[in-house]
């Protein structure tokens, strides 16, 4: 079995000295030192830059360079500590909550290679360590993270648990519903227009809705297990869209119910990422766990039938493998070949398993919206 053992001091590197020598926090504080456990025994020390309690979850990562505050706050993160690749974190701090994905952090801990505490950026409310402390998420500043992910993508994601002077059990999200965890409860109402779309809440991202909004349609948010076909359901709508959500698809057993009677009664349907593998398999189709995932704002997506290729933002560990009858694959990932998007041959069903709502990460794949609410206005050829 393999054992690595990373000492995290920083003040041994001369150019990280340099940059700490701005952090006046770290420096008149106590250091204080946690460790990365990997369920194969691999051990990562670090300097503690959140809050001081251990943590476990599947350790991932992701290879963008922005957008740490939209990614703490998604909440298809649950249950994940996650890596950033990129070797500077904190740097601009924290933006008020109206620029979160959701009003609290998601992940179970953050593993960054150097950690800025003196943010510089007008929109800045406060250090992504004193938010990390504050929501009690536990955060370590690991030395080689270089190291770290390489052997992730060797050996694909795996339990982890962020430790200090008490262990704890390793905890496999995977085998959970987290979807009934982070779902709202409450049937909501926003924005106005002729068209209405309801969004299936599997932890959708803000930026969702923001987009929709946009589009000048109401939009009618439920909770994943709501029954749209209920006699109770006192609203009428023209279209659904399932959003993002944490963990393994297959745990949302009500979502994928009310998808599928909705492709029966023929209301035209949309997935965006876990909102994708549910309406994969509401249509009978089957989803996989890929060995260490996509995170990052540029997964390169490719139109099938096209030479074009779309830049995309995405975070997922899982897969559709096996279409659905009747449905064409509509993008792949030109990276390793696998679906990013199915589409019914003649009815409007269809989905994407990268963000079209970016949050962070590039805008260009925004007209799937347009595309969505084109369909479900009975505006196309
Ligand atoms: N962003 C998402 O919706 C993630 C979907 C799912 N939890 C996965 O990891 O594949």
């Amino acid at each position: 079995m393999h054992n690595t053992n990373v000492s995290g001091n920083l003040l041994d590197s001369p150019q990280l000295e340099e940059c700490n020598a701005s952090n006046q926090p770290q420096l008149t504080e106590t250091p204080v030192y946690g460790a990365l456990l990997l369920e194969d025994g691999t051990r990562f020390e670090g300097l503690s830059f959140g809050y001081q309690g251990a943590s476990a979850g599947e350790v991932v990562f992701c290879t963008g360079m922005v957008g740490y505050p939209e990614a703490l706050t998604d909440a298809s993160f649950a249950g994940q500590i996650l890596i950033m690749t990129f070797p500077l974190m904190g740097n601009y701090g924290v933006p008020d909550e109206g620029l979160w994905e959701d009003d609290k952090i998601h992940v179970s801990g953050l593993i960054v290679s150097n950690y800025v505490d003196t943010p510089s950026h007008p929109q800045s409310t406060m250090s992504l360590g004193e938010w990390l402390r504050r929501e009690k998420v536990p955060a370590l500043e690991i030395k080689d993270t270089r190291l770290l992910t390489q052997h992730i993508r060797t050996h694909g994601a795996m339990l982890g648990k962020i430790v200090f002077d008490e262990d704890i059990p390793f905890y496999d999200p995977n085998t959970e519903n987290l979807v009934a965890r982070v779902s709202g409860t409450e049937v909501q109402q926003n924005g106005e227009g002729d068209t209405t779309i309801v969004l299936i809440d599997c932890g959708a991202k803000r930026n969702i809705l923001r987009s929709l909004l946009s589009k000048h349609v109401q939009v009618i948010t439920v909770p994943w297990n709501y029954n749209l076909f209920s006699p109770e359901c006192d609203f009428d709508f023209d279209g659904i869209l399932i959003s993002n959500g944490p963990g393994n698809p297959k745990m949302a057993d009500k979502s994928i119910a009310t998808v599928r009677e909705a492709m029966e009664r023929g209301i035209p349907t949309m997935g965006i990422c876990l909102g994708h593998q549910i309406l994969s398999l509401a249509a009978g189709g089957d989803t996989y766990k890929l060995k260490f995932g996509h995170r990052s704002q540029n997964q390169p997506a490719l139109l099938q039938g096209s030479k074009r290729c779309y830049i995309t933002t995405q975070n997922h560990g899982f897969a559709v493998g096996t279409l659905p009858q009747d449905f064409e694959s509509w993008f792949i990932n030109a990276n390793d070949g696998s679906n990013e998007g199915i589409r019914h041959r003649s009815l409007p069903f269809f989905s994407v398993q990268f963000h079209p709502e970016a949050a962070p990460g590039p805008e260009d794949t925004d007209w799937i919206f347009d595309y969505f609410l084109e369909r479900v206005r009975g505006e196309h050829d």
